[in-house]
């Protein structure tokens, strides 16, 4: 049955797309700053002062396990990460301006066109 095919398709494609999306995301994160969580030891006081922690490595976990039913949905936990990094950080600090770029990148990486793109090219 075509239908029950395409449903049990859906997370299975979902789940390429989000992979292709972080690998891209994560060549940019040249320093691996994004790649695991950061620690109170790293960052004093950072546990207390974010509140929803999440970085490359949390991520994949979450794609693994069909957490995201959305690009939309991981779009959301990659900036709550940049935004995390812009919240702790001063502005003149590298992971500071690291995060900035980083999110304008996911932005276009994500934006409705690349998307489109990305749906027209599944077939
Ligand atoms: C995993 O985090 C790091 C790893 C190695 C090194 Br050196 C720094 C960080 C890090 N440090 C700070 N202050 N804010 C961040 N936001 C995302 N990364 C960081």
């Amino acid at each position: 049955n075509p239908l029950l095919m395409r449903q049990a398709d859906e997370p299975t494609i979902l789940k390429g797309c989000l992979k292709y999306i972080q690998s891209i995301l994560q060549r940019k994160d040249i320093n691996g700053f994004f790649a695991y969580p950061v620690n109170d030891v790293i960052a004093p006081g950072y546990s207390s002062i974010i509140q929803h922690p999440v970085d490359f490595s949390t991520m994949l976990t979450k794609i693994e396990a069909e957490e995201y039913h959305s690009v939309m949905d991981y779009k959301k936990d990659f900036e709550l990460m940049c935004n995390n990094a812009m919240t702790y950080n001063r502005p003149d600090t590298i992971y500071y301006k690291e995060a900035k770029k980083l999110l304008y990148i996911g932005r276009k990486q994500m934006s409705k066109e690349k998307l489109m793109i990305m749906k027209r090219n599944l077939g």
